[in-house]
This record gives structure tokens, C-alpha cells and sequence, in this order.
């Protein structure tokens, strides 16, 4: 690791000399969570993006992990996906089965997918309810403060914009504070219908991982980090409303993303 620092609210920043070293970090984190998860409640539940970040979770699909990781505890959801059918290109779910899920022994009885043989309001409210069934029954544990879900891992991309999950600068479902899952359907970003968690939701989770590559996200992943601009408009800039209410938010970027850090303490970036 190139350099790694805690921050504001107990946050925590890795920069990796190259996207081998991040992923080779990201799979040994989330593997620990995983075993830390199980060890505590019998299940890991972990909810997804799509882009770049299911590309660095291949090392979770190798030795040792192929074997060590308890596969059978994992429950997977989506953070957010685009409403195309399952088999599309653009389909997150397919980027992960193409990539991840096919590679390791998940349960399919474990895999939350979403609906793609209805309307995205309909897929977004079904996937809202099957999430509430498992919170019902604690495979997914829930909030001491809210009524939300507290996912083990929402693991998240950033867009040079500063998205999140389908979370784009200044869209209402910013704002949104009683729903657990929503869609939108003028994405920025195409394609144009998606469903997406909730700040809430993301926010309760016990860890949120960020993964930031490439110098197109060095901005964004600045501008988060930093946020110095306490006045300036935070729907502006999605990522900086990711804040943990009682979890641990840890970014990983390798220096592209990292090149423009305005914090730096001895090359440690540890200052903020
Ligand atoms: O489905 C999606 O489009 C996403 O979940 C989105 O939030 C993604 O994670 C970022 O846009 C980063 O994508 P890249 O890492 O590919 O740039």
C-alpha cells in the first residue's frame, strides 16, 4: 500500500501504487469481513455495484479465498442496478454472474436479483419488500437508530461526477428519507431507468467500501474526501453524503484517483 490514513468520523483512505495491489487488499477486507460477519451472526450480507469494482473483486475467486471464504454464509444484493434484461451488457447482475457469482459456490437461494420482467417502479418496490423479509427475519440485521437495513458490506463505485450507486448530483432521490430502495429513470449515466438503495440504506450499513481508479475520479474522490466546503450544496456531490451513521467507511484508490488529494502528511494522507 502506498500510503493509508484514518480521517473525519473514523473513515479510513488506502492508496495503492496500482489497481493489483487495491484488489489485492479489497479481497483480503472483504474476506475478513466475511469471516467476522459469520463468526457473529452465522451470514454475510453484502450488496454490490456495478462498473470497474465487480473487475477488482476477482482475487475473492482465488486461492486461498476460493476455499477459505464460507461462500455458502453469503447473501448478495444489488446497491444499485439498470433496468435491462439479466443476460443485457449493461446488466449489473450479469457483469457480477459473468465475473464473480459463476466462480464461487454462492447459494442462487442467496442471490437477491432484481425483477427484470417488470416495470422498474414494480422491480424496485418487490426488491424493497424482499429486503424487508430478511430484515424481518435478521439474515439482514437492522439499524439500532432507524428502522434500516444494517448490510454487513455496501460495497460502491464512484462516477468522475461524484455518483454513487444510482445516486447522481442534485436528483431528488437525494433526498429520499422513508424509502429503503427507489428508481429513477433520467439517469445521467446511461442507461436511463435504475433502481438504487437510499442514502438511508447505504448509510446504515456496518461497512461501506468506496473504490476509486483512474484519474478521470481524481476530482470527485478529492472533493468527497476532503470536504472542506461545509456550506457548499453536498447534493452536488453524492459520494460525500455517504456517512456512515454508526459503521466504518473506508475508500480504496489507487494514485490515479489519489493525484489529487489536497490532504497529504508525509505522504501518509492521514491529515484529514
Ligand atoms: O451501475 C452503475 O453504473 C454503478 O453502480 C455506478 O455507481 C458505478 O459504480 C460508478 O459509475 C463507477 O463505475 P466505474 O468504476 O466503472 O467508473
Amino acid at each position: 500500500m502506498a500510503a493509508s490514513g484514518e480521517f473525519k468520523n473514523k473513515s479510513e483512505l488506502r492508496v495503492f501504487e496500482s489497481t493489483d495491489e487495491l484488489a489485492t487488499d479489497l479481497a483480503e477486507y472483504i474476506s475478513q469481513l466475511s469471516e467476522n460477519s459469520v463468526k457473529e451472526s452465522g451470514c454475510f450480507t453484502i450488496a454490490l455495484s456495478g462498473g470497474s469494482l465487480i473487475s477488482f473483486m476477482g482475487k475473492l475467486c482465488e486461492a486461498p479465498y476460493s476455499k477459505t471464504v464460507d461462500w455458502t454464509k453469503w447473501y448478495v444484493f444489488w446497491a444499485d442496478e439498470r433496468a435491462v434484461a439479466k443476460n443485457h451488457v449493461d446488466s449489473n447482475y450479469k457483469l457480477t454472474k459473468d465475473a464473480f457469482l459463476s466462480k464461487v459456490s454462492i447459494l442462487s437461494s442467496h442471490v437477491f436479483s432484481i425483477n427484470d420482467h417488470v416495470t422498474v417502479e414494480d422491480a424496485a418496490g418487490e426488491y424493497e419488500f424482499a429486503i424487508r423479509q430478511l430484515v424481518k427475519i435478521r439474515t439482514v440485521g437492522v439499524s439500532e437508530r432507524n428502522d434500516c437495513p444494517r448490510f454487513d458490506l455496501i460495497l460502491l463505485g464512484i462516477g468522475p461526477d461524484g455518483h454513487v450507486a444510482s445516486l447522481f448530483p442534485h436528483h431528488p432521490a437525494l433526498e429520499l428519507k422513508e424509502e429503503w430502495v427507489t428508481y429513477i429513470t433520467d439517469s445521467p449515466k446511461p442507461p436511463p431507468e435504475r433502481i438504487t438503495f437510499t442514502l438511508p440504506v447505504i448509510n446504515s450499513a456496518s461497512n461501506i467500501a468506496i473504490v476509486a481508479t483512474g484519474e478521470e475520479k481524481a476530482m470527485a474522490a478529492n472533493l468527497a474526501i476532503a470536504g472542506t466546503n461545509e456550506n457548499s450544496d453536498s447534493s452536488s456531490l453524492p459520494a460525500r453524503m455517504v456517512q456512515p451513521t454508526d459503521g466504518k467507511l473506508v475508500w480504496f484508490l489507487d494514485s490515479a484517483a489519489a493525484s489529487a488529494l489536497e490532504v497529504s502528511n508525509g505522504g501518509s494522507k492521514d491529515a484529514m
